[in-house]
């Protein structure tokens, strides 16, 4: 596989899912942790899901060039640390970044040899019915998710590959074939 890989898809069209359940099978996969100023999901661990950071903290950072790329989404602040990733590529560790369209121009631009998927929903319909079936945001947050959705679908042929999430199995072999992966 290609050292650097982005995720990039809507939010609720699965790539949380499909990434946990690729690192399950390929652990020598590095996720990168990002941080970000929301609020932490019931669930959601500190370093684990997200560094949870104040807008204080996060533009610190930002200040001190501590990410490799970051961007607003939803109204929040998503940021990539910069030193783990570089730490992982200097060691030939395969890393994995799953961020939003923004950040995924800025990666593009900084590395250009990183291999960038772009995953789709079966529909908006069923994008919807997923973030919602999650249950995990205000009518709100889907409302701006939804939004920036019709955005980020309007940008999946600026990617090195696409594939629709439709049936988890499928999406999860076509994900592993992209990636050179057995
Ligand atoms: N640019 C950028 N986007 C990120 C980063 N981390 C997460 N994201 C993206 O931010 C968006 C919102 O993530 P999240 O709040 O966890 O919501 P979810 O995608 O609905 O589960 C998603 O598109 C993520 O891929 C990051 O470090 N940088
Ligand atoms: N292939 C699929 N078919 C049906 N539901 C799915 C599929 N993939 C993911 N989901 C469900 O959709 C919801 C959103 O998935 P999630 O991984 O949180 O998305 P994202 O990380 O892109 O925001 C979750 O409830 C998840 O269980």
């Amino acid at each position: 596989m290609s050292r650097l890989t982005v995720i990039t898809g809507p939010s609720g069209v699965g790539k949380g899912t499909l990434v946990a359940q690729l690192l399950a099978r390929h652990p020598e996969i590095w996720l990168s942790v990002s941080a970000t100023t929301r609020e932490p999901r019931a669930g959601e661990l500190e370093g684990q899901n997200y560094f949870f950071l104040s807008r204080e903290a996060f533009e610190q950072t930002v200040a001190a060039g501590g990410f490799l790329e970051w961007a607003e989404f939803a109204g929040n602040l998503y940021g990539t640390p910069r030193q783990p990733v570089e730490d992982c590529l200097a060691q030939g560790r395969p890393v994995l970044l799953e961020i939003e369209l923004e950040g995924a121009r800025q990666v593009r631009r900084s590395f250009p040899a990183a291999f960038q998927l772009f995953i789709r929903p079966p529909s908006l319909g069923e994008l919807e019915r997923r973030i919602r079936g999650r249950g995990t945001d205000s009518d709100a947050a889907i409302q701006r998710r939804l939004e920036r959705a019709r955005v980020e679908l309007a940008a999946a042929e600026e990617f090195d590959a696409t594939l629709v999430n439709d049936d988890l199995e499928v999406a999860l072999r076509e994900l592993e074939a992209c990636m050179d992966l057995g």
